[in-house]
């Protein structure tokens, strides 16, 4: 039997609002769009669950929908129903097997590699894995898994024909970021969304229904248009597309809102006008929407983590605005309460950049490699940066930046290698942090160029820069890179001190022609 999993029901009478009978929520919801039912009943004597099960079964076949048992081999039989749902607790597969007719349909929930792993082994049809968000529908005994983690699960099922839906806590204000961020690293995707309360809790299941209908048609049609033809990368091009990138700034002055750390908050704003643009540093939640409507890019900076609601407001509100988010997770490997906020944040929302040192970036990756010490990193470094860094793009699935004495940028696939920059930078309070700053606008002005349409007569070069992020990320390194150099090579400047309004000048003044001369650029 070959089943449409997309929006799959998971019934919760204990859920239904006042005065809304089971029945009639039941088939509005199938009305709405839902393409599996399954009956799950907690607290229901068999008998109960037994007519429960039958009545669903007639309005089902009605609308040509599979119906599913919830735990109950039993119920299934008895109702001849199309197939059954098996926790890790309920009654082994291999045993539900030999009790229920050939070409039932099983499905067993997941949320570790091992669940998935014996799911293979048992040859399930699919797996519903979660749970992904915070629920109170069911009492979780392990932690969410977050769309981070569903990626991994989903990995696992490469090479098999096991279907996999996401459940738990998804609802109409985060199914698309569950569709896009649940991605494994070699693209394996979710084949649809099992809800229980934002369809059954619903005074108009109908219409909550259709609305996660519509969200999953408009997921569906943006993976079936031509992926953009890959660009081809060489030294020259990536410079004079740096180049466009600064005068697009310059043209436009991109408003960059920066969400960051009190520390470089000031320094940071003032390096963002140096470079053409416009910075807001604006933290309050009230007005994270109206911001995201204004074309340009979000720098998340958590070195001082005082505004996280905000954090995650900005960056669902960017995601939904196709803006750009440069994500800098400062010192994320020395607290758990920051490897807790990044895996938090990078959940809710998707980075189009993530910006660290080798420290915070191995700490991003769960390597040992390199350690950590504060929001410093210690030691030589990764032994081979270049497989680092295209590795952690592709499992974050952005553009990935490491900073260090060498710069590696990636996207998964093309890594670039600069090697710019002063020993100084390490002298002054929050370089990196100024480094995220740069990104941010560059990466603003790439999505301005994309704003363009696609038959603007721009030059060709447009063609490659317009919403690349690579691109951005590369500017905006080589931007405070090499600016650095120029104000470290002032007679003007004799110490640190001296050292940042000069950059700050550099910023002001860098001419295309500088950059071009001076930036040392690697494609690998
Ligand atoms: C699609 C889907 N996934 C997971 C569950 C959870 O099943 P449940 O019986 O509620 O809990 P466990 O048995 O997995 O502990 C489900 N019902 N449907
Ligand atoms: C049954 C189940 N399994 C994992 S989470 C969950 C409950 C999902 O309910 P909701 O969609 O209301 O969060
Ligand atoms: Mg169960």
């Amino acid at each position: 039997m070959t089943i449409d999993f997309s929006l799959y029901l998971v019934t919760g009478r204990e859920l239904l609002p006042p005065g809304k009978e089971y029945l009639e929520s039941l088939e509005e919801a199938l009305q709405g769009g839902v393409t599996v039912v399954q009956i799950r009943e907690k607290k229901s004597d068999t008998l109960e669950f037994l007519e429960i099960a039958r009545e669903s079964k007639i309005l089902c076949e009605k609308y040509k929908v599979p119906l599913i048992i919830n735990d109950r081999i039993d119920i299934a039989l008895a109702v001849q129903a199309d197939g059954v749902h098996l926790g890790q607790t309920d009654m082994p597969v291999h045993i539900a097997k030999t009790l229920l007719p050939a070409g039932t349909v099983i499905g067993v929930s997941c949320n570790d590699p091992d669940h998935v792993k014996k799911a293979i082994e048992d040859e399930v049809d699919y797996i519903g894995i979660g749970a992904v968000w915070g629920t109170t529908t069911k009492k979780l005994t392990s932690p969410v898994i977050g769309v981070r983690g569903v990626g991994s699960l989903l990995q696992a099922l490469d090479g098999t024909k096991i279907k996999a839906v996401a459940i738990g806590g998804i609802n109409s204000t985060n199914v698309l970021r569950t569709l896009h961020g649940s991605v494994s690293t070699s693209g394996h995707r979710l084949d649809g969304i099992a809800v229980v309360s934002d369809i059954v809790a619903s005074s108009a299941p109908r219409s909550a229904a259709k609305s996660l209908r519509y969200s999953l048609d408009a997921w569906v049609h943006h993976f079936n248009v031509q992926s953009r033809v890959p660009q081809i990368y060489d030294v020259e091009t990536i410079k004079n597309g740096v180049v466009e990138l600064m005068r697009v700034i310059r043209d436009k002055s991109p408003l960059i809102h920066q969400i960051t750390n009190v520390v470089v908050t000031n320094q940071s704003a003032n390096a963002t006008l140096a470079l053409g643009a416009s910075p807001i540093m604006a933290t309050a939640p009230e007005e994270m929407h109206d911001l995201s409507r204004i074309p340009g890019s979000l720098l998340i900076n958590f070195g001082t983590i005082t505004d996280k609601g905000s954090m995650i407001l900005a960056g669902q509100y960017a995601n939904e605005a196709q803006k750009p988010i440069v994500f800098d997770p400062v010192g994320v490997g020395a607290t758990q309460f920051r490897k807790t906020t990044a895996s938090e944040l990078l959940n809710a929302w998707q980075a189009s950049v993530i910006k660290g040192n080798a420290g915070e970036m191995a700490s991003l990756a769960n390597s040992n490699e390199v350690q950590a010490k504060g929001v410093d990193s210690v030691g030589p470094g990764f032994a081979d940066s270049a497989t680092f860094i295209r590795e952690i793009a592709k499992k974050e699935r952005c553009v990935a930046v490491m900073t260090g004495p060498t710069d590696w940028v990636s996207d998964g696939t093309i890594v670039v290698k600069l090697e710019n920059g002063h020993k100084i930078l390490g002298d002054i309070t929050g370089s990196g942090c100024l480094v995220g700053t740069c990104v941010a606008t560059f990466c603003a002005g790439a999505s301005l160029l994309s704003a363009a349409p696609e038959t603007s007569p721009g030059p060709e070069l447009a063609k490659l820069v317009r919403g690349n992020m690579l691109m951005g990320a590369v500017g905006g390194v080589l931007a405070l890179t090499v600016a650095a150099e120029c104000a470290a090579e002032r007679s003007d400047v004799h110490g640190s001190g001296t050292f940042l309004p000069a950059l700050i000048d550099e910023l002001y003044n860098l001419k295309p022609e500088t950059l071009l001369s001076r930036a040392k650029v690697q494609v690998l």
